[in-house]
């Protein structure tokens, strides 16, 4: 893989380069609530911008359905790069259209331009090659150099991810290096105890990995809403908790696999409980209950790992000598819910191991609840990529750089 330093050294001045970031953040009422993601884009924007390239910026945000949708502009994004970059950055409506070409044409070297949601064209996301390929080339069309830099996108086999390199000069830039490097660590040479902790809601993305992961880490530790598929599979009810009810036997063949390596699977032992779902914007006291693990109400939900989970988890990281982490514990939008992950977040710093934050939520989660980032080894920008990277997949984004 060419890394952009081997770019900066054959000079870029005056050279259009198309960064694809990864400027997905979340967003709340059009205000960004975490730009970790834009912070991360910083180095590799600067550095072209101060070896005089034409920076043009180019990243998906949401799932916007290959239409344009304002309520995905990346024009938030734009704005708050400008801030952080402290010079202006020009802002194009569209992708591949006129305003695009004006917004780079408009460019002198050192300038910054973002263009539009890169999702608002069918063309990004298309399973069809043909489809892909032909908005790829109107991508093509705005540049001389391509550097792939949106680390949290590498899984995904998108135009402007996997068909855009292929047709022009192409490097990764320093976030790809540096999250390939930290990942790179935990799958060759991971120094033991390894521990790995796995949350969040999406439980059916997360079974490939913890499926790696039993013939890799020591330790398993699962909370957020897939522990509760997993209580399911030990025969525990779960009320009206998150359930995925088709993945049962896959989760209990985990379980006796667990047990056959040696790897140690720990489940909460308490959790919080609800009747509903708490409302996220408005934030209003729930007032929870903690009950056992083996017995959650039939109208109940569990939202959160409980105290005795809490401290539980926090003693099996303890001795990590590293430590990966992905999804967090519980519903930490909402402060009833939010002690588990806080629980775990500590424990993390507290820990003399190396410690991993695994991406997407997570790392938002960390930032969120007010913990210092300097504090924990590396926070990847990449949930759902860093997770296949795990796994052992090929990663289109990374294939694409390869060659
Ligand atoms: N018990 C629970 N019930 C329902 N939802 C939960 C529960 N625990 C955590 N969550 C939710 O899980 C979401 C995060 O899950 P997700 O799997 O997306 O995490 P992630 O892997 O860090 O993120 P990403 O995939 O975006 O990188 C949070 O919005 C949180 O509210
Ligand atoms: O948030 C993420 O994990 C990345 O930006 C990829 O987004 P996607 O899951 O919508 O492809």
């Amino acid at each position: 893989m060419k890394t952009i330093d081997e770019l900066l050294s054959d000079g870029v001045d005056n050279k259009r380069v198309f960064v694809r970031a990864d400027l997905n953040v979340p967003l709340a009422d059009g205000l960004i609530t975490d730009d970790g993601r834009i912070r991360a884009a910083l180095p590799t924007v600067k550095a072209l911008a101060d070896a005089g390239a034409k920076v043009i910026v180019a990243s998906h945000l949401g799932r916007p359905k290959g239409a344009p949708d304002l309520a995905f502009s990346l024009l938030p994004a734009a704005e708050r790069l400008a801030e952080l970059l402290g010079a202006p950055v020009a802002f194009a409506q569209d992708t591949v259209g006129p305003a695009a070409h004006d917004a780079v044409d408009g460019l002198q070297p050192g300038q910054v331009a973002v263009i539009e949601n890169l999702r608002f064209n069918p063309g990004e996301t298309s399973k069809d090659d043909t489809e892909r390929g032909e908005f790829a080339d109107r991508l093509a069309a705005l540049a001389d150099v391509y550097v792939g830099d949106g680390f949290g996108a590498v899984h995904r086999k998108h135009a402007s991810v996997y068909d855009l390199p292929a047709r022009l000069p192409h490097y990764a830039g320093y976030l790809i290096a540096t999250e390939v490097g930290v990942l790179k660590k935990l799958t060759e040479d991971v120094r033991r105890p390894y521990v790995v902790a796995l949350g969040g809601a999406k439980v059916s993305d997360k079974l490939a990995v913890i499926d790696q992961l039993l013939d890799k880490a020591d330790r398993l530790l699962i909370g957020g809403g897939m522990a509760y598929t997993f209580l399911k599979a030990k025969g525990y009810e779960v009320g009206i908790s998150l359930l995925q009810e088709d993945q049962i036997p896959a989760v209990t063949e985990y379980i006796e696999r667990a047990e056959k390596n040696g790897v140690e699977l720990v489940l909460p032992v308490d959790v919080l409980v609800s009747p509903e779902f708490p409302d996220l914007k408005a934030k209003a006291p729930t007032n929870p209950t903690v009950v056992a693990a083996d017995a959650i109400p039939a109208d109940q939900e569990g939202l959160d790992i409980g105290p005795e989970s809490r401290k539980l988890y926090a003693s099996k990281l303890a001795d990590a000598a590293t430590v990966f982490w992905n999804g967090p514990m519980g519903v930490f939008e909402h402060p009833d819910y939010a002690e588990g992950t806080k629980a775990v977040a500590q424990a993390l710093i507290e820990s003399p191991g190396y410690t991993v934050v695994g991406g997407g939520d997570s790392a938002a989660a960390v930032r969120i609840l007010g913990f210092d980032e300097s504090a924990f080894g590396h926070i990847s920008t990449g949930g759902g990529a860093s997770l296949e990277y795990l796994e052992g997949k090929t990663l289109p984004g990374l294939a694409a750089l390869e060659d």
